[in-house]
């Protein structure tokens, strides 16, 4: 499971250092000019609008001093013209800068997004059985809004804020005396001292929140995804009671999370009303005694106006920084996750396998999902061009004996070789590329039938698609669609009838021309004369093809060159149809079985357990 707890300050710092790593892959040249523009405009317009009040106070002396009464309109539209050209200049650098940050936060958080979605697509099949795949979109979302709150505060708050600060404290310093300075100071700290606190407490609220909707995400996708399940057995309002139960935990996380930010808020006014109390009372003494102008009375206040909002801005900006570090906190967990194993390898320089059918040799493999014994000794060698047939109760370890081969998981003990070499020694994606799978639930993309087949190969022609579809018998089928090759087959193909989709996955295969078949059942979904259309075309398919197949009617491996009968993860019977019917042993009993009745011939070996469950 992804890691929900909150991490040791270790922990923290490795994630940091791997977002950090990645935001550096993330980077180029094209963002980090736009970024850098956007700062450098940034710090122009915090210094025009620090040295605003400069000019203003220029203005309020001349009017409020002696010589008010004789200012000629040409000395006053010069130090008005000061003032607004400051005003226009820091409302101009707003503008560019707007846009020169857009552009670079675009460009980035679109590359991080890349990496973040690339490495979940690396990372192993495992991971993604442990996980709600709508968590995952969730966590994916979060981590990109943590990224922009990180770096929208950065470039835009940060720097000119801090410029800001600079100008505002040198300025009122100098000109008021060490009293002024001091009561700032104190508003200094005290604002650090509540924003660092607030930071601190919130960070574990932020994280809270964030599990939540990732909750609510892996729900939302689940309940969508299921949907003809829930209608069928009207859980209707059952799964939207479960629903709400999490939309209450979320809102449970928000209200701790806004109530923190709120008693943060109100520490900020408190500090602010002080400021502004401490700062009034001296400079309003000064111009009773008569050592400080109206003039410089409202430069303070400007100043102490300029002082405080940025330093609140500057708050908010790092208690927002902490809310984005605890969203890239989650992504950055995912990020952590080792991809599977043989990705890292590099593709040798001459890639093209040969073009002859692969061997298989399982060398007294073993295999299990956690603390369970899935697979145990298993061994055996499939010759190159040979079909292997694997067969056996429910349960008994097929899928999960194929899963191995393509490295979907990895044995715990024993080897597999593919021509001769050790799986693990073997760029994943070459392996993958020589081998073509019809798995048992065929999920389709929410594409059309033809870009559904393309997944086998991304540049096949339209002639190259129509012929797997004939392949797999689909030839009849695309004709009665108007829209043929480009009819679009739904949320997860459901548009299609299951034997449909089944053929849709068929024709990948053949289209691949690979030199490893892995078959899982699949035929199952097809009517027997569909399913005897198919074996013919498929025995023809990836030009006598080393193939695995996997299947519970037995009719379908009677040709095969060696049937591996498997029972509660161990092979127990090998040999040939007849040499097995010979034997008398569990394969013979199960082929009398299907053998003596219709209903029967179609049926899995898990019928009786079927039958007697209702
Ligand atoms: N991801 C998983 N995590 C834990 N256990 C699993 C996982 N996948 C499968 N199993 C278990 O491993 C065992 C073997 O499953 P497998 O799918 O290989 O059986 P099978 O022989 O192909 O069954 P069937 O004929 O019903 O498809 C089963 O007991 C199953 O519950």
């Amino acid at each position: 499971m992804l890691d929900r707890s909150t991490p040791s300050p270790g922990q923290k710092r490795a994630r940091l250092r791997e977002i950090e790593r990645r935001l550096r892959h993330a980077v180029e040249p094209a963002s980090l000019r736009w970024l850098g523009l956007a700062l450098v405009i940034v710090t122009l317009g915090g210094g025009a609008a620090s040295l605003a009040p400069l000019a203003l106070k220029a203005v309020v002396d001349r009017l409020a001093g002696p010589q008010a009464t004789g200012t000629s309109l040409g000395a006053l539209a010069g130090l008005v013209g000061l003032y607004v050209a400051a005003l226009l200049f820091q409302r101009l650098c707003e503008q560019i800068q707007a846009y020169a940050y857009a552009r670079g936060e675009q460009r980035l958080v679109r590359r991080f997004g890349l990496l973040a979605y690339t490495h979940m697509l690396i990372l192993p099949a495992s991971f993604h059985q442990d996980h709600k795949s709508g968590g995952l979109a969730q966590s994916l979302a979060q981590g990109l809004l943590g990224l922009r709150l990180i770096l929208t505060h950065a470039a835009l708050t940060v720097a000119p804020v801090v410029v800001q600060i600079v100008v505002a404290g040198v300025v009122l310093g100098s000109v008021f005396g060490p009293s002024m300075g001091l009561v700032l100071l104190a508003a200094l700290l005290a604002y650090c001292a509540v924003f660092t606190w607030g930071v601190f407490r919130l960070h574990g609220a932020v994280k809270g929140v964030s599990s939540a909707q990732i909750d609510v995400g892996g729900a939302t996708a689940d309940g969508l995804m299921n949907v003809e399940a829930i209608k069928a057995y009207t859980a209707e309002r059952r799964f939207a009671r479960r629903y709400d139960a999490l939309l209450a935990a979320t809102e449970d996380q928000w209200r701790v999370f806004l109530r923190l930010r709120l008693q943060n808020g109100l520490a900020v006014a408190l500090v602010f009303a002080a400021a502004v109390a401490g700062v009034h009372l001296i400079a309003g003494r000064q111009v009773a005694d008569g050592a400080m102008t109206i003039g410089a009375f409202v430069l303070v206040n400007t100043y102490l106006l300029q002082l405080v909002r940025p330093l609140e801005t500057l708050g908010f900006a790092i208690r927002d920084i902490g809310q984005g570090l605890a969203y890239l906190d989650t992504i950055g967990a995912i990020l952590d996750e080792t991809p599977e194993p043989g990705s890292e390898l590099p593709e040798a320089r001459s890639a093209k396998p040969p073009p002859l059918p692969a061997e298989l040799v399982f060398e007294d493999v073993d295999f299990g999902f956690g603390d369970r014994d899935t697979l145990q000794a298993i061994s055996f060698r499939a010759a190159p061009g040979a079909l292997i047939g694997i067969v056996g109760p429910s349960g008994a370890g097929k899928s999960s004996l194929l899963r191995l081969v393509l490295r979907f998981n990895e044995p715990t003990r024993g080897r597999v070789l593919f021509d001769g070499q050790p799986l693990g020694e073997l760029p994943l994606r070459s392996l993958r590329e020589q081998i073509a799978l019809v798995s048992q639930d065929t999920i389709l993309f929410n594409d059309t039938i033809g870009a559904n087949i393309a997944l086998a190969a991304e540049d096949a022609d339209e002639d190259a698609i129509t012929q797997a579809a004939a392949r797999a018998r689909l030839s009849e089928f695309l004709a009665d669609l108007p829209d043929g090759l480009n009819t679009l087959v739904g949320e997860r193909g459901l548009k299609l009838s299951g034997g449909e989709r089944q053929r849709v996955s068929i024709a990948r295969a053949a289209l691949k021309n690979a030199r490893l078949v892995i078959l899982d059942e699949p035929t199952a979904a097809l009517d027997p004369a569909t399913e005897r259309a198919i074996w013919q075309a498929m025995s023809g398919l990836s030009q006598g093809a080393t193939t695995l197949v996997v299947t519970h009617r037995l009719s379908t491996v009677a040709e095969a060159d060696e049937i591996l009968v498997l029972e509660r993860g161990r092979i127990v019977e090998r040999g040939k149809h007849v040499e097995l019917l010979a034997l008398g042993g569990l394969y013979a009993r199960l082929w009398r079985t299907q053998a003596s009745g219709a209903f029967r011939s179609a049926a899995t070996f898990d019928d009786d357990a079927l039958a007697s469950s209702f």
